[in-house]
Parts: structure tokens; sequence; C-alpha cells
């Protein structure tokens, strides 16, 4: 028998937030244990191997919201817990699961305390208005200091520090409590349930067998099997084939009511389709007005992306076609450049999706592939004030401009006090403005700063590390944009442009761009049989300049007289070895010289641990 609706008195929908390592998914896996939608025994071998379970099921479940049953004083309650990505990169996605919710677990370790994404998803979660429930986490470590950190997080969200919760997602102390806890201060959902249906999609998964899935938390009225629903945004009109809760697999049910959360099936075959943000109504009896959506996602870096073998264009094509099915944030356009041939430009949320998508078209597609310098978005207007947004450096106009433009950023950085001098100085030195800063405790410091996304794109991650001991934590979001003097650095080769060298660097910075790129060209173009002028320019006015002196280079000075097969050979060789290079004007460069200079230490994205999930 398939379940009915819940009554919204007997629902709670809650998230756990917590800065990355806190121990979130440890906590998630111990609640799914505790209420038995887990048994221990299959505890290891299925939920901390998700992946091997997503595979056996052929579904992917990503346990983008479980439903656990949980009695509370003799009363069977079904919770929800919705997930929700802890990176930066992805704060749009933190933001449409918690709008799903009515509460959150704000979960901190009890050796580490507060971090930056514990305050960035705090107050993202108090913008929705949800109930927040402190947790301390690991409290079975040695290290644990949890009345310390009670203080501190009773500090930030209010209340009495003996009411913070100290918990174990290791050893499973105190989790029982938690789910108490939960059903006695999260409040129910409430919606109008014989009113038309609304139901928002918060997130939606491309699955190879079933086509999407779409998870969804019913607002108002109720789902159905069978029936026909619209999406709101496009009008357009599916059946629901298969509509039921994640517990932990897709159970199917007779239909979602107010408040429920769950999965929609109706075989379209792309998450473009079935839009994170969209209001699904019953087609028959539609609702008027959509729930309020998210923003699309911006993406905020672009990077090129080429094949190193030319033939594989197809295959990348293909490949990104595949992975946009299950990305909606993933943006792309065929792009041609004179040093790369054929390949796309492509917009990211941040540099973490950056790496991610890199890493599955290289994994999953078995490509090999470069990646261009990744850039931001600059908006240059001109002098007569007509307006040209560059994604791509090569793409800045020359002539008379009026003002450029940068994606500036508002960044929370915390640390120990100590370290407050050193953090200045990095800050200054990329150009940031001190907006704030408060002292958690009296040896924990919260800055905050407005950077440009330019500047904190590239190392600034790990510059902050180093400079703290690994001690400080970063998150930013986007605010805006400024104004910027920002310029174009062209690198010529015997005065041809490389459009894949170009850059936008602001004017104090341009100087150090060029002579590192012309520098580090000289040592990777092999001399010529002519002299190669090497420059950088703003313009047409040169700020660096080396050269790579001529050569003449006989592959057959070693082989005298006689033998002709073998000079034949080498000839052959010689040619063939040709064929891998590009030629710019006269000069041939080895393909490697290319990927050699842009995946350099100053092109390449590596503020790495910033990111993981
Ligand atoms: N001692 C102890 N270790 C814990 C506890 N909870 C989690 N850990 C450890 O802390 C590390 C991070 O735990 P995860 O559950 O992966 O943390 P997370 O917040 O989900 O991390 P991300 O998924 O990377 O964001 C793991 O090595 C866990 O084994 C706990 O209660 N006690």
């Amino acid at each position: 028998m398939r379940p009915a609706a819940t009554a919204p008195e007997l629902l709670r929908n809650f998230c756990i937030i917590a800065h990355i390592d806190h121990g979130k998914s440890t906590l998630a896996d111990r609640m799914l244990q505790l209420t038995g939608v887990v048994e221990a025994r299959a505890m290891r071998a299925q939920y901390l191997d998700r992946m091997d379970i997503e595979r056996e099921r052929g579904i992917t479940i990503k346990s983008q919201a479980v439903r656990m049953p949980w009695e509370h004083a003799g009363t069977p309650y079904a919770l929800n817990m919705i997930d929700t990505p802890g990176h930066v990169d992805f704060t749009y996605e933190v933001s449409r699961s918690l709008a799903a919710c009515e509460g959150a677990v704000l979960l901190v370790d009890a050796a580490q305390g507060i971090e930056a994404q514990t305050l960035a998803n705090l107050y993202l979660a108090l913008e929705n208005d949800l109930q927040i429930i402190p947790v301390l986490n690991k409290i079975d470590l040695p290290a644990a200091q949890p009345e310390k950190y009670a203080e501190e997080i009773a500090g930030l969200v209010g209340g009495d520090p003996a009411d913070v919760l100290k918990v174990s997602g290791k050893t499973g102390e105190g989790v029982e409590a938690l789910l108490d806890r939960i059903v006695e201060l999260i409040p129910a959902p409430v919606g109008d349930a014989a009113a038309p249906a609304r139901a928002m999609i918060f997130d939606s998964v491309y699955d190879t067998y079933r086509g999407v899935v779409t998870y969804v938390r019913v607002v108002d009225g109720n789902l159905n099997p069978r029936e026909r629903i619209a999406m709101m945004s496009t009008r357009a009109t599916h059946e629901l084939l298969e509509i039921g809760v994640i517990s932990p697999e897709p159970v199917p049910t007779k239909g979602l009511g107010v408040g429920e959360v769950g999965y929609l099936i109706t075989g379209v075959k792309d998450v473009r389709q079935s839009k994170v943000g969209d209001t699904v109504t019953n087609a028959a009896k539609p609702a008027d007005q959509a729930l309020g959506g998210y923003s699309d996602p911006k993406p905020m870096v672009f990077s090129g992306l080429y094949p190193i073998d030319g033939s594989d264009y197809p295959a990348l094509r293909d490949a990104l076609d595949k992975l946009k099915l299950n990305d909606a944030a993933l943006n792309y356009e065929p792009e041609t450049s004179v040093a790369l041939g054929f390949g796309f430009r492509v917009g990211f949320l941040g540099l973490l999706h950056l790496e991610i998508i890199r890493e599955r078209l290289e994994r999953e597609f078995d490509l090999d592939l470069i990646s261009t310098a990744p850039n931001v978005v600059y908006d240059v207007v001109l002098e007569d004030r007509t307006e040209v947004h560059v994604t791509n450096p090569s793409e800045f106009p020359g002539g008379k401009i009026r003002e450029v433009r940068e994606p500036v950023v508002k960044a929370t950085i915390l640390a120990p006090s100590e370290f407050v001098g050193a953090i200045m100085e990095l800050c200054q030195s990329k150009r940031g403005d001190l907006q704030g800063m408060d002292y958690l405790s009296e040896d924990r410091v919260e800055m905050r700063y407005t950077l440009p996304l330019a500047e904190i794109v590239f190392d600034f991650f790990d510059q902050l590390k180093s400079r703290t001991r690994g001690y400080a934590s970063l998150d930013y979001e986007p605010t805006g944009e400024q104004v910027a003097d920002l310029v174009k650095v062209d690198i010529l080769l015997q005065g041809e442009q490389v459009d894949a060298f170009s850059a936008i660097a602001h004017k104090d910075k341009a100087y150090a761009y060029g002579v590192m790129m012309t520098a580090k060209l000289k040592e990777l173009i092999p001399r010529q049989q002519f002299e190669v002028p090497i420059q950088a320019a703003i313009g047409s006015r040169v700020i660096a300049r080396e050269t790579i002196r001529a050569i003449r280079k006989d592959v057959l000075a070693k082989c005298y007289g006689g033998d002709i097969t073998r000079k034949r050979k080498l000839l052959e060789k010689q040619k063939e070895g040709k064929k891998r290079m590009k030629t710019i004007g006269r000069v041939d460069v080895p393909q490697e010289a290319f990927i050699a200079a842009l995946s350099s230490d100053a092109a390449a994205p590596k503020d790495k641990d910033a990111k993981k999930k």
C-alpha cells in the first residue's frame, strides 16, 4: 500500500548547516540510523559510500531530502532532512534548500568553534526566517571545548549557552535529544490545503534511467500521481508519472500534501524543463500566482576550454551538453582562438565549479583539455556610452573607454586575533576595503572586506591560509560592481597578438603580468631561424619585451655523408614535430608551450581547500 500524505502538524522540515568538515554528513548518517531509515548493519556499506548506492539503485539520491519517522511524546512525526551544499560557489543552492525548510540545525565543531561558513549559512537561514537550533558536534574529541564555544554560539544567535545542545555524530551521543528538539522547536509547515496546488522546485537532477527527478516542497494544495502538472514559468504541462518521498530510497506515495517534501518524475529529459525555483501547479486547476522563485545563478568566472587534440571538438561539445542536463548553472558558447583552435568559452559559478566540470570532462569523457586562465566578467563603457559585456579578455574593446566595471564580493574572514595584521596586509595588497571588524570572543575576530572578485579568484585562499598558519576561514558573496582602473595587456609574438594570453589587469599589476608572461614564453618557445621579439603591450604601448635569438636548426648536421634513408627519416620526423606546432605569424609554437604558459602558477586556480563540498 502506498502511504497517504501526512498531516502538516506532524511534519518538520529542517536542514543542517555547518562549515566544511564540522561533521554534517556524519550527523546526518547517525540520524538515518537512529530513526531506523537505514539499518545499523547496512550503515557502513551504504551510506558512507554514496557513489555506490547511486549506481546500484539507478537513481541519483544524493540524499537531497530524506524523510525520517520519529516518535515524540507518543506521537509519530515525519522529519524531512534537506541537504545543503557547503561551498561558497553554491550559495544559491543553499538558499533554495533553505527556502524549503522551517528550521535549521546550526552545527559547530566543538574543537574549532564558529568559522566563516558557519556565519554565512547562519545569515542565509535568518534571512529565510528559519528557527535555528544551535548544536556543538564532536564532543567526544579530547580537544573539544564545548563550554567555551557554547558561549560563542549563544553570543551569536542569542539565548542561553546552557541551551546549546552537545552531540557527537560519531558516537551518537545526544543525537536523540537533538531529534526531540527538532520536533519541539521547529514550527510545523502551514499552507492552504484547499487551494490550487503550488509546489516549489528546489532541486532537479538528471538520472539516466528515469529522466529528470525533481525535488519539490508543497506549499498549498496537493499533487497526485497521474494528474497533469504545469510549470508556472513556462506553462509547459507534463503527466506526473510518479510522486513520492525518499526514505532513503524513493518510495512512491498516493500524493504529497501541504508542507510535504518529495520527488516527482514526469519523464522529461532535460533539467532545464524542470527549473529550480519554478512553481509546479495542477494543469487542470492552476494557481494564479507563482511562489517567489530564486534568481537564476549567474556565472561569475569564465574560462576557455579547448581540446588538446582538435579532432576532439565534437566530443567536447557532446560532453558539455550531457553535463548541462544535470547542471543548469553551466553556460557555454563556441569560441575560436588563433592559438588554440576551436573550443568553448564556459561560464562557471566559481573556481570550484570550474574544477569539478573540468575534472568530470577529463575523467568521465576521457578528454584532454587546455583551459585558459579564468577571468571574471567586466562591463566596459565606451565614450559614446555603449556598454560591452566582456567575458573574454581578447574581446576587450580598443579605443576610447569611459570606464570599466568589475565584480566585487563581500568577504568575511574569521581568524584568531593575532593574525589581524597579516590579514589586513594581504587584503590591502588585493585592493580590499575593510568594512568592519568584530571580536567574537577575546581571541577570535571577524573581519569584513569588499574585494574585487578577480583578486580572490586565484590564490587568495592559499595565501590567507599560509599567512595564518591555516587558522583563517573565508566566505564571500557577490555584491555588485565597482569602477576600477583596468587595462588589457596583450602579448605579441613578432608583432602578432596571441589571444590566449591576453589578460585584464589592474593598472598597477599590468606591468608585473607583462614581465612574467614574456619571461615565461621566452623559456618555453624554442628558438627559430629568425629573431623573435616577445612583447607585452597595453594598446600600442609596449611595457615589457624579451627576445628569442635566432638559430638555424639543421637536423642533418650530425649525419655526414652516406646514408640517404637515415637523412630522410630525420626530415620526416621534423615534419611530424611541426604538425604539433601552432604557427603564430611566422613563429612556430609547440602546443606544450601554450599548456605550460597557461597552467602556470600565476594562471592556475589553486585555492582547492576552500571548496570541498
Ligand atoms: N571525533 C569525531 N569526529 C567526527 C564527528 N563527526 C564527524 N567527525 C569527523 O569529521 C570529519 C568531517 O566529517 P563529515 O561528516 O564528512 O563533515 P561534513 O561537514 O559533512 O564535511 P563536508 O561533507 O566535507 O562538508 C570526518 O573525518 C568525520 O569522521 C564526531 O562527532 N566526532
